[in-house]
């Protein structure tokens, strides 16, 4: 768990110390040494109660007793909350009530302890690497140990499709990098570094397309930035890092706390806010999110805020309930503004592997997903499963995160990818 901070690449792809015969399960995704939660030094996503990265069920149901939370474990909802419920007042967190919420470290359960990070000594490139290294190591020495046993076959090329599809690339890329070798080099001598540079090229041309900065539209006064996914995928953390990222850009930014259902959550954005220098709407625990989210952009509109990013509550795609409260925020969303929420973006745990795949079906359905984010591609031997998204969705990845450090959300670039992917570590 005591790992040490690499650069970006060198994270993406993991370390060989780590063992890569994991394929985590949905539910192992919620497994701390999936995603460490150790002590959150400076800079790292405030994280209050949640005791790092596992599934809110029944645990998180006894941890947060609130009846919202228990809403999307195991209990369907009691009633739908009116639009704007004049009992609850927005509000936004005073001074005052920021110095009397706790310390994230005050709250944040004993976690393990790890000694001072050492200064990092490698950009996101290396991180990048570093965190993909479960997954390049899986690839590289797979192909390695193919290619360099036997001449290049229909054998051969079975194993390597194998060896692609267990890695969860998808079958689209899998079928170019295997047809490609089929029509070129069948009957010849092929070294494991050209199949490697093929990988790397078709992973890159694949998600290069995929490739867009999010952009806020000012003009849109506000721009409106939904953003879903499943319980414990990096949503709050991903809405933290970006407003931290959009306010140094110039803008000014609106946190909108619409993870009503989980009270740690509410307080997790309002000190990411804080950190930020952002203000943050926020009702109280239970609140009707719909509601939340309109009177943010109400109050964006009078105070001039150009971005309002708002958070939601984590929700199973296979939930139908839960989705369609999804559906209603969103149309509640368009009463105010027929164009927004202009970008919905899709927050994914790579840690899920092929589960990845469903999300991303059930919340385009009901959510209208325009761009993707894949978090922790650190320490997961899964980070093939975005080139399986890329080619299967089409949508644009705008970040991927490999850390839970503000610097490890970066905006997607896939050839820095590509090459993290196929890298020997
Ligand atoms: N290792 C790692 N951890 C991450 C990354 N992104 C987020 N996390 C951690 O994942 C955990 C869950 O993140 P949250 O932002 O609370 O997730 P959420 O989607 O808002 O969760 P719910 O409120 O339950 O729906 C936290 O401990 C984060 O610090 C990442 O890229 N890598």
């Amino acid at each position: 768990m005591a790992e040490k901070k690499k650069g970006f690449m060198s994270r993406l792809f993991g370390g060989k110390s780590h063992d890569p015969v994991d394929e985590p399960t949905y539910d192992k995704a919620r497994d701390p040494d999936a995603s460490p939660n150790p002590a959150i030094p400076e800079g790292k996503a405030p994280d209050l109660g949640r005791g790092g990265d596992r599934e809110r069920a029944a645990a998180n149901a006894e941890e947060d007793s609130e009846a919202g939370d228990a809403r999307f474990l195991n209990q369907v909802p009691e009633e739908e909350g009116g639009v704007a419920d004049e009992d609850e007042e927005p509000r936004q967190t005073t001074p005052a009530e920021e110095k009397r919420a706790p310390a994230p470290e005050a709250e944040r359960p004993p976690a393990p302890q790890t000694p001072e990070e050492p200064p990092r000594k490698r950009g996101f490139f290396g991180r990048l690497t570093e965190g993909l290294s479960r997954t390049s190591t899986k690839l590289t020495t797979g192909v390695t140990d193919i290619f360099t046993k036997k001449k290049l076959d229909e054998d051969t090329l079975e194993e390597l499709e194998d060896l692609l599809l267990s890695a969860d690339l998808g079958t689209g890329p899998t079928e170019e990098v295997v047809g490609r070798l089929r029509r070129e080099r069948v009957g010849q001598d092929v070294t494991d570094e050209e199949v490697k540079a093929i990988l790397a090229e078709v992973v890159a041309d694949t998600l290069r397309p995929l490739e867009k900065p999010l952009a806020v539209n000012p003009s849109h006064a506000p721009h409106v930035i939904l953003v879903v996914g499943v319980n414990g995928a990096g949503k709050t953390t991903t809405i933290g890092k970006l407003a931290s990222k959009m306010k140094a850009e110039g803008h000014s930014v609106l946190l909108a706390a619409g993870d009503t259902f989980r009270a740690a959550a509410i307080e997790q954005l309002a000190v990411w806010g804080e950190r930020a220098n952002v203000p943050v709407l926020t009702k109280p625990n239970g609140a009707d999110a719909a509601g939340l989210a309109y009177e943010a952009i109400e109050k964006a509109r009078t105070e001039g805020h150009d971005v309002v990013l708002i958070d939601t509550a984590g929700r199973l795609q296979n939930r139908s309930e839960l989705m369609d409260e999804l559906g209603k925020i969103v149309r509640v969303i368009k009463k105010l503004a027929p164009e927004a929420p202009h970008d919905t973006l899709l927050v994914l745990d790579a840690t899920v592997g092929q589960n990845a795949i469903s999300q991303a079906s059930a919340f385009t359905e009901i959510a209208g997903v325009t761009g993707l984010v894949m978090t922790k591609l650190d320490g997961t031997a899964r980070g093939g499963i975005l080139v399986a998204l890329g080619d299967k969705f089409e949508l644009p990845i705008h970040y991927i995160g490999v850390g839970e450090g503000i610097d490890d959300l970066r905006p997607f670039d896939a050839g820095e990818f590509a090459r993290a992917l196929t890298a020997d570590v």
